[in-house]
Formats: structure tokens, C-alpha cells, sequence
């Protein structure tokens, strides 16, 4: 009996992989009950800008602005776990395989990846917030911009015996129409979440996706009985006629859209639109690479324009986002790419996570408001951690 026909829970390769010095992400795709795992056994996991229809296996991890401490991060899967069983990929050397393997068997703290060493992090207060909000409402009234996407971050205590996989695990039982992650870099950070925000995929058929996300309320029991404000409909019409810009900048005219849709999203609800191409009809290969370097940064995250938005952005947070806002997921994968924007996410420290929200800013936004939805949006996070406390 080989050791190939072990089976092994996702901890044991998680803590493998973090006790190996090696860069790993856990995922589940929405709607679906698989749990996945890939490592990546060498180093050099930073690249440039995604190609997806030339990748190999792995898992993109992108920040919302490239910088020298935030690159963009490419774990290739030289070792998946898939329902428990590994898989090594063709051209991973036999004696790396074997070092991991090693690893796998041993027994391995409970621990995780921290980030550099620029967590002299800023935390935005809540005057900090809102004074920045009343700032965007007049440059919106002042048409210097239609839309900005403000966030902060907070910092939360972690329960006792934290374990990263066991919250993935909460996660992903608690929000089962999310795309859950566990993301864990040397250097970089260890980062969970649950997103609801699909950026660009095309699935095995190659069918190309999107959707216009935007306009937040507290979730209702009936989503058919949900009444929507004028002020959430232009925001979320906002993105989607971003993009149809990107749609157009490509030349790209048969698409499919459907919505705007109410759909549930933990505690929130939101309105989605979704986008849809067959790239053998349009004889498009490229179209989600090209789409993903027009649309990252959306306006669902940034703004509209992009640029005056994406300035004022840098200029008035008053903190890094790093990864939030960023995006991430498999590439290269039997069933495709899936890249979702990193929201409802938290950054695990040593014996804290900091948390990030936003909120679409419009001129007819009111501060105090826009700072409760942010609240409401860190209960994704707040709520997991809370379930592991009890
Ligand atoms: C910015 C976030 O969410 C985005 C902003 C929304 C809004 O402004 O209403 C809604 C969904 C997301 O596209 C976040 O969760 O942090």
C-alpha cells in the first residue's frame, strides 16, 4: 500500500504546507460541496499580470494595487487535495513530492503564514469614516466623480485555539452560495472570506461570467417582498453599465444579461446582474483575460470614473487595503477559472484578524448610514469568529 491511496483531511495538508514554508489555498466554489486544496512546492509564487487561458493549475491571489509589498500571487497546485486523495503534478520532481509527503505525515503545529512587516496598520475610526464619506458626497455633488467604493478595516480578537481550517470549515457551512477561501503565503499573509462577488470565470464550456454586484440592505425573509431605494438601483446600474463599457472598449456585442436580481448574501442582500458570453460563438479566447484587466478594479469596489475615483480612494481612506478588494481563485482548473473580488475577508495577525469593509459612496449617500453598512458587512467575518468562540 503507497501512500498515494492515503486519504487526508484539508488540516493536515493545510498544516503541512504552512510547517513546509510553502505558499497553500483552500477554497469551495459556490453551490458546490467539494472543498479544495492546492500547494505550491517551490518558491517564487509572485507574477504579473494573469494570462488564464495559458495557465497551468493554481490559485490567483491578487492584491487591489500592486505595490512592492503587495504583488500579485500565483500558487501553482503541484499537490491538490481533491476529496481527500493527492494528486501530484507531471512535473514536480519525485524527491519534492516525497519531502511533502513526509511533511503530510508528521504531526504539525496549528499555525499559519504571517504577512511583511508593514502591519504598522492605520484602523480607520468611525469619525475617520465619515468625514471621508461627507468629503466624497461633495466631490460627487461637485461631479468631480459619479461614484467612490469607501472601506476601513478593524481589528478583532481571535478565539482561543484559532484553527484557520476549522473557520474555513464554519465558513463554508455557513454561507454555502459564497465562494469560501483559506489563503496562505510566506511573506504575504494568511487571508479567509467569504465572497459573494463573481469577477470573471469561464467554466469548462467556455462560458464567460460576470455580474454587476452593488446596493446593500439588511437581508428580509422574503427576497421577492425586498423594496429597493432609487439610491442602491442607480449604484448597482452604475457597475453594470461599467461593463457594458468594457464590453464595448472590446468590441464584444453578443452577450446575455439577466437582472438586476435581489440575491442574499449572509446577512445582506444586494442587487445582481449577471453577464454572460459563449466564447466558442463569439470566437473570443482571451475574453477573460482581456475582461479582467479592463473590469479589476470594478466600480463595485472603486468608482466611476475609475481613475478620479481610484485617487480619491488613496487620498481619503487613510489605510492600505492590501488584498482586500483584491481578487482570487482557481485558474487552470478541470472545470475552468473562478475569480471572485476578496470581500467579506479578514487578515489572520498572530492573536487577531483585521477585518475590512466598504460602501458605495453616491451623492445622495449619508455618512452615519454608509458606516452601519460597513458594520453590517464585517458580520460575515465577526459571525464566523463569533461561532468558533461558543
Ligand atoms: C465593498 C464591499 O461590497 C461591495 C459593495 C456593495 C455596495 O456598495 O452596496 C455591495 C456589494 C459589493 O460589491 C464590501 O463587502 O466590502
Amino acid at each position: 500500500m503507497g501512500t498515494q491511496t492515503r486519504t487526508y483531511r484539508v488540516a493536515q495538508f493545510f498544516r503541512a504546507a504552512i510547517a513546509g514554508e510553502k505558499a497553500v489555498a483552500v477554497w469551495r466554489l459556490p453551490n458546490t460541496p467539494e472543498t479544495q486544496a492546492c500547494v505550491q512546492l517551490t518558491h517564487g509564487f509572485t507574477t504579473g499580470q494573469p494570462q488564464l487561458e495559458r495557465s497551468p493549475f493554481g490559485f490567483l491571489f491578487c492584491p487591489f494595487q500592486t505595490a512592492a509589498q503587495h504583488q500579485n500571487i500565483f500558487i501553482k497546485a503541484d499537490v491538490q487535495l481533491v476529496d481527500g486523495e493527492l494528486k501530484t503534478a507531471a512535473d514536480v520532481p519525485p524527491p519534492t513530492a516525497a519531502d511533502f509527503h513526509t511533511l503530510l505525515n508528521a504531526e504539525n503545529p496549528n499555525t499559519w503564514h504571517r504577512g511583511g512587516i508593514t502591519q504598522e496598520a492605520h484602523y480607520q475610526t468611525e469619525q475617520g469614516f465619515t468625514s471621508a464619506v461627507a468629503k466624497a458626497v461633495k466631490a460627487i455633488q461637485a461631479e468631480e466623480m459619479e461614484k467612490v467604493v469607501l472601506s476601513r478595516n478593524k481589528l478583532e480578537a481571535l478565539p482561543q485555539n484559532f484553527c484557520p481550517v476549522t473557520a474555513f470549515e464554519a465558513m463554508a457551512q455557513a454561507y454555502p452560495r459564497a465562494f469560501v477561501s483559506l489563503v496562505s503565503v510566506p511573506g504575504v499573509g494568511t487571508w479567509m472570506g467569504a465572497s459573494p462577488e463573481v469577477l470573471v470565470s469561464v467554466n469548462a464550456e467556455q462560458v464567460f461570467h460576470t455580474i454587476a454586484l452593488a446596493g446593500t440592505q439588511p437581508a428580509v425573509e422574503k427576497v421577492g417582498e425586498a423594496i429597493w431605494r432609487q439610491k442602491e438601483i442607480e449604484e448597482q446600474a452604475m457597475v453594470e453599465r461599467y461593463i457594458l463599457s468594457c464590453f464595448k472598449k472590446l468590441r464584444l456585442r453578443e452577450y446575455t444579461e439577466v437582472g438586476p436580481r435581489t440575491i442574499i448574501a449572509g446577512n445582506l442582500m444586494h442587487l445582481r446582474t449577471d453577464f454572460k458570453v459563449d466564447l466558442k460563438e463569439v470566437h473570443f479566447p482571451t475574453l477573460g483575460t482581456d475582461m479582467l484587466q479592463l473590469l479589476h478594479p470594478t466600480s463595485a469596489v472603486c468608482g466611476l470614473p475609475k481613475e478620479p475615483a481610484h485617487q480619491f480612494i488613496l487620498a481619503h481612506e487613510g489605510y492600505d487595503r492590501s488584498y482586500y478588494s483584491g481578487y482570487l481563485g482557481p485558474v487552470g482548473s478541470e472545470t475552468g477559472s473562478h475569480l471572485f473580488v476578496n470581500l467579506r475577508c479578514m487578515e489572520l495577525l498572530d492573536q487577531e484578524a483585521i477585518l475590512y469593509a466598504g460602501a458605495g459612496i453616491t451623492g445622495e449617500s449619508d455618512p452615519q448610514k454608509e458606516w452601519q453598512e460597513t458594520q453590517h458587512k464585517m458580520q460575515t467575518m465577526r459571525q464566523v469568529l463569533e461561532t468558533l468562540s461558543n
